[in-house]
């Protein structure tokens, strides 16, 4: 086990929009939160990445309590993100904007930048190179030399995928990776994912597409009002009458 929450709650004001969770995130393993609108499922991934600090309840990182961590010190535990849209800067090309993205991971600092250090010119170096090995990975080597502001909307999810790719994580958590693209870009993505799983990086993500989660993921988690009503496998989830319930009259077919 990788990660687990221990009655995780976060409130706002009056509203309870995470409730006692306990869940455990799974090493190597797709990791699936889904539920209604509203259910919780950005503020949980909040308060895991850090982002949010829970009112009450504990978070564990491979035996080790997270749960007061900031976020930069959770992220330099190997736990990447990617966010619901990713901005990148447009007039900057695909690669740059990689290499961008890693380098706030590195160690030089103003100093070696300004004197160009030759720890400055390494690290360079090893941005650049890290940034076209994960280009390759996502499958975006043939952009790499176009402005981010050209790309496809599924290439720009890709980027992100390569973003978080970029610092090394041993876990990352995705926020509806495949929102606003299509069927067949969606399956792409998936795949991608199962790729990330087979180089032992584990996934977490949250999903409104629930055919795809379906047959993806190896765990899920449903959350509804901020509570867990259940976790299990995909047959295990479809099969839920809670999660029926909560479903109800909802998009559970999209
Ligand atoms: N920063 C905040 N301040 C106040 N209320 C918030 C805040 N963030 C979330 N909420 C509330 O907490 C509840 C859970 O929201 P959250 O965004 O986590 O749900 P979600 O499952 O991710 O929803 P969606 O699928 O629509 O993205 C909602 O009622 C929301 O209005």
């Amino acid at each position: 086990m990788l990660i687990e929450t221990k009655k995780l709650t976060k409130t706002f004001g009056g509203l309870v929009a995470v409730n006692e969770v306990d869940f455990t995130i799974e090493k190597g393993k797709i990791n699936a939160i889904i539920g209604p609108n509203g259910a919780g499922k950005s503020t949980f991934f909040n308060l895991l990445s850090g982002s949010y600090s829970p009112t009450s309840g504990r978070i564990f990182y491979k035996g080790k309590d997270i749960t007061k961590l900031p976020p930069n010190k959770i992220a330099r535990l190997g736990v990447a993100r990617t966010f619901q849209t990713t901005n990148l800067f447009e007039q900057s090309t695909v690669l740059d904007n990689v290499i961008v993205g890693h380098r706030l991971r590195t160690e030089s600092n103003l100093l070696d930048a300004v004197l160009r250090t030759k720890r400055f010119k390494r690290e360079e170096e090893k941005c650049r190179d890290k940034a076209m090995e994960v280009l390759d990975f996502v499958g975006l080597t043939h952009v790499r030399d176009q402005l981010a502001g050209s790309i496809t909307q599924e290439e720009k999810k890709r980027v992100a995928f390569a973003l978080a790719l970029a610092t090394d994580p041993e876990i990352v958590f995705l926020d509806e990776p495949t929102a606003g693209i299509n069927p067949g870009e969606t399956e792409g993505l998936a795949d991608l994912m199962e790729k990330m799983v087979e180089q032992q990086i584990t996934v977490c993500l949250i999903e409104h597409k629930m055919k795809m989660i379906m047959a993806l993921a190896d765990k899920i988690m449903v959350l509804n009002y901020g509570e867990k009503i259940a976790e299990g496998t995909a047959e295990e989830i479809m099969n839920n009458q809670a999660v029926i319930e909560a479903y109800l009259g909802g998009d559970a077919s999209a």
